[in-house]
């Protein structure tokens, strides 16, 4: 899906290094990645807003904010996450909290005459059973995987919403879709975070007490492609620099472990040698879900991190940050 007029690139993103930034949910582990990376290539206007000073659901708040402020450009990286229990169980927060901020940004970023925007989703907008590797094309061909259907939704119309602000008022907004993320700055909450975090503290506690065993959620079945947050945040700066699409680019790292894999290779990396305990009771969610990122690889983009690199630099971070 693209179209002549709509597929401008824009140089200007890299041009100039003091053009006004608005990186939101700078605390997070995708914003922070995204800020971290901005720094390291010389951008020095960065406006950034903690949840505290700025509750991104409250319009009226939105929106004095940006006629104060007015960014050239923005990042939209706040939102409600969560893993797969978090999502099963607040199904009214992923929708409506998501919806919420998505749509104020979106609308007084354009309002507001900032230049672009780039809108993070995330794979679960694909079908449960979509074709592997799944291509950008899949949007919207089937029922999508119950678990997270209702973050999937708000995300799907985060991609809607940045299309049809470009078809009606050729405004710059973009969007990019990365596969399951993890490094610096994770949520490692013990319920509500994703799997690798979850492990990752999980055997992290068993080493520590020296447990025997570790409990693992499902059947370790299910695939999943990682993606370290730093390529990620390279990614989307490239995306700000030389994307200007109609449709949504997938990033991905293009390699798939089973749950059974990664939980052995988080393991090894923590140093736990006790067993694994599956617990089948808890929900695997969607079997497979690798993006095809040959769209992304063909603008000129590909990751460098990989996951035995990436989980020995997160762990090393948990220890010096997180562990109690
Ligand atoms: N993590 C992953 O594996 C993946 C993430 N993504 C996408 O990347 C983006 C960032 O995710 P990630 O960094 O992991 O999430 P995090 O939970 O780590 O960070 C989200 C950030 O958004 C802020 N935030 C949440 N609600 C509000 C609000 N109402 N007003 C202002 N700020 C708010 C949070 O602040 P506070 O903590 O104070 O509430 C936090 O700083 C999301 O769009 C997500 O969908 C996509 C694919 C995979
Ligand atoms: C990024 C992505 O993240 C979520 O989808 P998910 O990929 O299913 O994410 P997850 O990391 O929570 O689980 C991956 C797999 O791992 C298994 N698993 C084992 N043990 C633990 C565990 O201890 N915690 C968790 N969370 N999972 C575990 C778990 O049962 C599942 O089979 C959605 O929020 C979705 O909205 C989304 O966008």
């Amino acid at each position: 899906m693209s179209s002549a007029i709509n597929d401008a690139t824009s140089p200007s993103f890299f041009s100039n290094k003091s053009a006004k930034i608005f990186v939101a949910g700078h605390r997070g582990l995708v914003g922070s990645a995204i800020v971290r990376k901005l720094q390291s290539l010389g951008f020095t206007n960065l406006v950034l807003r903690t949840h505290a000073d700025l509750d991104l659901t409250r319009q009226n708040d939105v929106e004095s904010f940006f006629a104060a402020e007015k960014p050239q450009f923005v990042i939209l990286a706040a939102a409600k996450v969560g893993g797969i229990h978090a999502n099963n169980t607040y199904p009214a927060d992923f929708i409506s909290l998501n919806l919420q901020i998505q749509t104020n940004v979106i609308d007084a970023a354009h309002r507001f005459g900032v230049t672009k925007l780039l809108f993070l989703g995330s794979s679960c907008i694909y079908p449960k059973f979509a074709p592997q590797p799944i291509p950008e094309s899949a949007l919207l061909t089937g029922p999508l995987e119950p678990t997270n259907e209702w973050y999937a939704i708000a995300k799907i119309a985060g991609i809607k919403m940045c299309q049809a602000y470009r078809i009606q008022h050729n405004w710059d907004a973009i969007s990019g879709m990365p596969t399951n993320l993890y490094g610096p700055h994770d949520n490692f909450h013990p319920e509500n975070s994703h799997v690798l975090p979850a492990l990752m503290r999980r055997f992290h506690e068993a080493k520590v007490n020296g447990a025997k065993e570790v409990v693992v959620w499902g059947t370790g079945s299910p695939l999943r492609e990682f993606l370290h947050v730093d390529d990620l945040a390279d990614a989307v700066v490239f995306l700000m620099g030389s994307y200007s699409g109609l449709e949504h680019v997938n990033v991905g790292s293009g390699k798939e472990v089973t749950i059974k894999e990664l939980a052995e290779l988080v393991k090894e990396v923590v140093g736990f040698q006790g067993q694994l305990v599956w617990d089948s009771s808890k929900p695997d969610g969607t079997p497979r879900k690798l993006m095809d990122s040959s769209k992304l690889a063909g603008l000129g983009w590909t990751p460098k991190i990989s996951l035995k690199e990436g989980l020995v630099g997160t762990y090393k971070w948990y220890l010096e940050n997180v562990k109690q």
